[in-house]
């Protein structure tokens, strides 16, 4: 058998998982697979290795490898190690990540990029799986064709050795394998999928041809576009390569309510949950604003809840309940929302490793559940389309579905559920024949994520208070009708403080005084690191465009109350880069940035208005934060490289952030007369020094 070492880096179990699924197919495959944790450092050297090395790596925290990477990284990243030491290595890294975070699947690039430096070659490209789209997207067609990668390699290898034994000739030809490109192995993990397709074989993937005949009775009008519910040639007559059905392991049984209270703190989550009251709420924008952004103010003085200017916390927030009646509907369940939901894991589940699902707290009502458990807008994962089929009656509804979560499909899916954010509500819209069991639900719906939110206060100037501020999101969703949505929590928020924005006269008057202040759940996030300088001497840039100026709202109160509790320290400059559409529409916070500005707390504000054309002499012609910062590059430079200045750069746009990055390489470049790729490795160490801190969303 041709052996090859497998490793595995994880943090929750699915660097693990996968790991185990490629070990057990090696075999069929005719391999075998040394599989260890990247932990277990005694049992494979990679110093003397000399069979490939195929490593499984998954991102936790801030785009860290895991815990159990630890030691691994630190023993790569050893700075006296030569350039060749890993020379003799052949290797495919599989890196798993969610791209809904900054830095994703940073934990296997950073491997990847160590084992480079050391000299160690691809046999096959690095795959990055996405948990956000469904990770076995990239997983399954990089597993298919990590087996004619190996097999290339072993002939490579071979070749070698007989060119090296028994010719003993001196070659020119590079020795260097071509690592294999997923795309290019198709062809050929096809052709091996056919000839190791034996009756008895168990495999992920089977090829059927769909028993559905387009042309029956049933076929929907020829169309000559594709679309969610439409497929064309080829891909409609194609034959499909079909997931395995995933195992059911659930056992869902409904009991009659036993009336018992449910609150929002039975979400199950680590952390300590806060209810507290919000005691005001301010639109911070105007009417004819492109979008609304919207303060809110909590009242935290009776909890244990702390927080610094910097940090950024969870709002636990719920499913739109409209959208919660209608799945319950769709499910014909309505009458028995109220029923109290009992999981078991199925005695014969063929799932390894079934456990149940830690976000579905035991004992809730269905509608509990489906509110403030379950992520019903998340885009379905190929698994649960490949479920869904098997739910379906109507034949050119199942065959869509199948091609959708096919091999075949892959380009459609991708198209019409990934981009288009297609959610489940969705799909069972769009197939009206499918009827899906709620067990499917449990099994395939991710955790309901609470929403993190940055501080936009300090806890100095505004002791048991906090403020956050929020863009209620609004997008055209047309996967089946056209309909405007709003973002799970800003959408629910924008209704909670909806009794503030717009009091109804007669409920106060009714109660003969003010009308209770709504409540919600927060709870602390353990990730903070978006802090000032401990030395307040240090000069500051802060760069944030839209709501990315909150965290710079907690820094200025914080250094306002400083100054006052120390008139004669030393403080260093404050410049803000600050960018918005409409000077006069959503200019955030501006009384109180003049305010800072004309303290002497604001050293520096620079505005930038995207939208507004530029009016008389005094407006830079300037329409986005970065060209500001250009504006100012010698400052900048100066500040960054001679006066031990930090910059931060905070907001929900990845494009600014990339945008404010190259400005700063070209700043850097220019001001200190060195090459690009010299400013670039400055600005890395300014990032290891925490000196250029990013909080960026999207
Ligand atoms: C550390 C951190 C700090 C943050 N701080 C802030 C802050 O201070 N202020 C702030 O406003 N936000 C902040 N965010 C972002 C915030 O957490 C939320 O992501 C944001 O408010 C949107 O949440 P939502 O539930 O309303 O939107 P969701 O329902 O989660 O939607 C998320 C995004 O997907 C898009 N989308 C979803 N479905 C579709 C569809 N069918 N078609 C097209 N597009 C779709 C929406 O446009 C939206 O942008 C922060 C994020 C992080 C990670």
């Amino acid at each position: 058998m041709r052996r090859f070492l497998l490793l595995y880096a994880t943090q929750k179990g699915q660097a693990k998982a996968i790991a185990e699924e490629i070990c057990e197919k090696a075999f069929a495959h005719g391999f075998s697979a040394d599989l260890h944790c990247i932990s277990e450092s005694d049992k494979y050297d990679l110093k003397t290795e000399t069979a490939p090395l195929v490593v499984v790596v998954s991102t936790t925290g801030t785009g860290d490898p895991p815990d159990t990477a630890r030691k691994f990284v630190k023993a790569i990243q050893d700075k006296a190690l030569p350039g060749d030491f890993f020379a003799h290595l052949h290797y495919g890294l599989l890196g798993l990540g969610d791209s809904e975070y900054t830095y994703f699947c940073n934990g296997g690039k950073i491997i990847d990029k160590r084992l480079q430096e050391l000299g160690a070659q691809h046999f096959y490209d690095t795959g990055h799986a996405d948990d956000c789209v469904g990770l076995e997207l990239v997983v399954e067609p990089w597993i298919d064709g990590l087996w004619a990668a190996l097999t290339k390699h072993f002939m490579a290898s071979r070749g070698k050795e007989e060119r090296n034994g028994a010719l003993k000739m001196a070659s020119n030809a590079s020795q260097r394998m071509d690592p294999v490109k997923p795309e290019l192995l198709h062809i050929e993990s096809q052709v091996e999928l056919l000839r190791l397709d034996d009756p008895g074989r168990k495999d992920s993937e089977v090829r059927e041809q769909s028993t559905v005949n387009r042309n029956q009775s049933s076929a929907p009008p020829a169309e000559s576009e594709s679309s969610l519910t439409h497929s064309i040639p080829p891909l409609s007559q194609a034959s499909l390569n079909i997931p395995a059905l995933p195992p059911e392991y659930l056992q869902v049984h409904l009991q009659e309510a036993l009336g018992q209270e449910e609150s929002q703190a039975s979400v199950t989550s680590v952390d300590p949950t806060f209810q507290v009251p919000i005691s005001k709420a301010v639109q911070l924008t105007t009417d004819d604003a492109v979008r609304t952004t919207l303060l809110v103010e909590l009242d935290i003085s009776k909890t244990d809840f702390s927080y610094q200017p910097g940090d950024a916390f969870n709002v636990i927030c719920p499913n739109s309940d409209s959208e919660v009646q209608n799945l319950l509907q769709r499910l014909q369940l309505t009458d028995r929302r109220e029923h109290c939901v009992l999981l078991k894991i199925k005695a014969d589940t063929q799932k390894k490793g079934a456990a149940l699902p830690q976000h579905i707290p035991e004992g809730c009502s269905l509608q509990f559940i489906l509110t403030w458990c379950l992520e019903i807008r998340a885009v379905p994962k190929k698994a649960l389309l490949r479920a869904l089929a098997d739910y379906t009656s109507d034949g050119p509804e199942k065959r869509r579905l199948q091609e959708l979560c096919s091999r075949q499909g892959a380009a459609d899916y991708n198209r019409f559920v990934r981009d288009a954010r297609a959610s489940l509500s969705d799909l069972l819209l769009a197939f009206p024949s499918c009827q899906p069991p709620l067990r499917l639900l449990l099994e395939h719906l991710p955790k309901l994520q609470p929403r993190p939110y940055s501080c936009a206060s300090s806890n100095l100037t505004h002791p048991g208070k906090l403020h956050f501020i929020f863009n209620i999101v609004e997008f055209l969703s047309n996967t089946t009708m056209e309909v405007l949505r709003k973002g799970v929590c800003t959408g629910w928020l924008a209704t909670v403080v909806a009794s503030i924005l717009h009091p109804d006269p007669r409920v106060s008057h009714a109660e003969g005084g003010k009308a209770p202040a709504p409540e919600i759940s927060i709870s602390p996030r353990t990730t903070n690191f978006f802090h000032l300088p401990s030395d307040p001497s240090a000069p500051i840039i802060m760069v944030g465009p839209g709501t990315g100026i909150a965290p710079f709202i907690g820094f200025l109160q914080h250094r306002e109350k400083l100054q006052e509790q120390h008139p004669d320290g030393h403080f260093g400059a404050m410049w803000l880069f600050f960018g918005c559409r409409h000077k006069d529409r959503d200019y955030l916070f501006r009384e109180e940035l003049r305010h800072f500005h004309q303290r002497g707390i604001l050293t520096h504000l620079k505005v930038s208005f995207s939208r507004d054309a530029p009016v008389g002499e005094e407006e830079a012609p300037v329409k986005y934060v970065q060209d500001n910062i250009w504006l100012h590059s010698k400052q900048v430079a100066k500040l960054l490289l001679h006066e031990h200045g930090c910059i931060y750069v905070c907001g929900d746009a990845k494009n600014m952030a990339k945008d404010v990055n190259d400005t700063l390489v070209e700043i850097i470049s220019k001001e200190a007369g060195i090459e690009k790729l010299e400013a670039m490795k400055t600005l890395a160490t300014l990032k290891e020094e925490k000196r250029y801190l990013q909080d960026i969303w999207s």
